[in-house]
């Protein structure tokens, strides 16, 4: 087992033994989040048949030339084609047929006609200029054609993808499945969240909290609940945790105290060591075991540095067991609005709420940054990423910061 690694060794280790999740079938909507497993090729052309982009009159080009506003020309109106309908009147010369946006553009017209451009009664429509053909006709797979590969397989799928697999009648359609992470709460001094205070007791925050993280990615949470520092009893949890996970994250006891379990317990059930401790603050602590394709993520329990932890290390292998290609937080340079004096020889991430405003960015500090404090949590959306031995920070200063809500990037 490797000790006291880096941030980047750890997540290289993660990276390197997260194995993208295999393809299933599932509904058009709980698709959506989710990376395509298959390459989607159009078995039509859309449109698929020539359309009017405009509400207006088809007319036959050759009938409009030479019109103009001394000299308009004056059409036989012959039919009419609200969308979804279609005329069965053949145009002939001198005819127009009223026609509506969506509409399949009738036989022998090649123009459409505004109705703004026109002055029209019942029977007759006057067009005041020429027109060359094919003016205001939407070509037939002018947005798709049939054989095209309209999505390929890696596509991340939201709204416009999803609205690409409506056209194309899929009610179903190949995804990498969504990983499966199973949470359990160590520590004697738990308590379920409906029970009341006891002396000594806490209620379990971070089962809930990293519920919440994984759901925000799209993956499928398992709570677990609360279990006690007692080896016989963690290993009875992870043993049924990893019959139906494909990452285990467990909280609490990965560090050094009498009844900080979490290791043995990895290795009790079959799990081999990656590392223990990675030189950061906070989450110091951190151990990871795997077993077989399965990952076992033992996180500090301290809420603060169990949510931290989680946004470095479980995220990017929550997101690339999706499928995806892109799972690191976007990094950039801001400004810092106040003092961060603490100078450390370990990697830190500071709570920050950055903002962006005329071309730069800017980060304020909440005031708690103990990685026991779980309410400075709240209302940040970024993380002021301090390189080891860097230091001290002062207002105005550059810094890097990650931001938690943006979409990820490439690295
Ligand atoms: N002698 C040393 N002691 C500690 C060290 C060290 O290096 N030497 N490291 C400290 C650091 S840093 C951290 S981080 C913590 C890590 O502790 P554990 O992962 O073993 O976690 P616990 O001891 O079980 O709990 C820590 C803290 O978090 C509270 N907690 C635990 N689970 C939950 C939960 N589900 N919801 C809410 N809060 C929870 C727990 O009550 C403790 O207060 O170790 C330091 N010690
Ligand atoms: O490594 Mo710990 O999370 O700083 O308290
Ligand atoms: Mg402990």
């Amino acid at each position: 087992m490797r000790i006291n690694i880096t941030l980047e060794e750890a997540l290289e280790v993660l990276l390197k033994e997260s194995t993208i999740t295999e393809a299933v079938h599932v509904p058009l909507l709980d698709a959506q989040g989710s990376v395509l497993a298959e390459d989607i090729v159009s078995d039509m052309n859309m449109p698929p048949f020539k359309k009017s982009p405009l509400d207006g009159y088809a007319v036959r080009a050759e009938d409009t030339k030479g019109a103009s506003k001394d000299r308009p020309i004056i059409l036989k109106v012959i039919d009419f084609v609200p969308a979804g309908y279609i005329s069965d009147k053949q145009l002939g010369k001198g005819e127009a047929i009223r026609i509506m946006t969506g509409a399949k553009i009738p036989e022998g017209a090649d123009v459409v006609v505004r109705f703004e451009d026109t002055e029209y009664t019942e029977e007759t429509v006057t067009i005041y200029q020429a027109y060359s053909a094919g003016t205001n006709i939407v070509r037939i797979g002018e947005d798709m054609e049939k054989g095209d590969i309209v999505l390929q397989k890696g596509t991340v799928i939201d709204a416009p993808e999803i609205g690409i697999l409506a056209t194309l009648g899929k009610g179903y359609v190949e995804v990498c499945r969504k990983p499966r992470v199973a949470i359990l709460s160590t520590g004697d001094e738990l308590l379920d969240i409906q029970q009341p205070l006891i002396d000594g007791k806490i209620r379990n925050s971070n089962s809930y909290t990293i519920a919440a993280q994984i759901k925000k990615l799209g993956a499928k949470p398992l709570m677990l609940g609360i279990c006690s520092d007692d080896i016989e009893a963690i290993t009875g949890k992870l043993k049924s945790a990893l019959t139906w996970a494909d990452i285990v994250i467990t909280t609490g006891g990965v560090s050094v105290g009498d009844h900080d379990l979490a290791k043995e317990a990895f290795q009790e059930v079959g799990g081999e060591m990656l590392f223990w401790r990675v030189r950061m603050k906070p989450g110091t602590p951190i151990a990871v075991a795997k077993k077989e394709d399965k990952l076992i993520l033992g996180l500090s329990g301290n809420p603060a540095a169990a949510y931290i932890t989680f946004e470095q290390f479980v995220r990017p292998i929550i997101l690339k067991k999706m499928g995806r290609t892109k799972y690191q937080l976007m990094e950039v340079k801001s400004i810092l609005k106040s003092d961060f004096t603490k100078v450390s020889n370990q990697n830190r991430f500071v709570r920050g709420n950055t903002y962006y405003r005329d071309g730069k960015y800017y980060t304020k500090l909440p005031g708690k940054h103990s990685s026991g404090v779980l309410t400075s949590l709240s209302g940040i959306n970024s993380l002021f990423y301090i390189k080891a031995a860097t230091g001290p920070y002062k207002k105005g200063d550059e810094i890097t910061v990650q931001l938690l809500n943006h979409p990820e990037v490439l690295k």
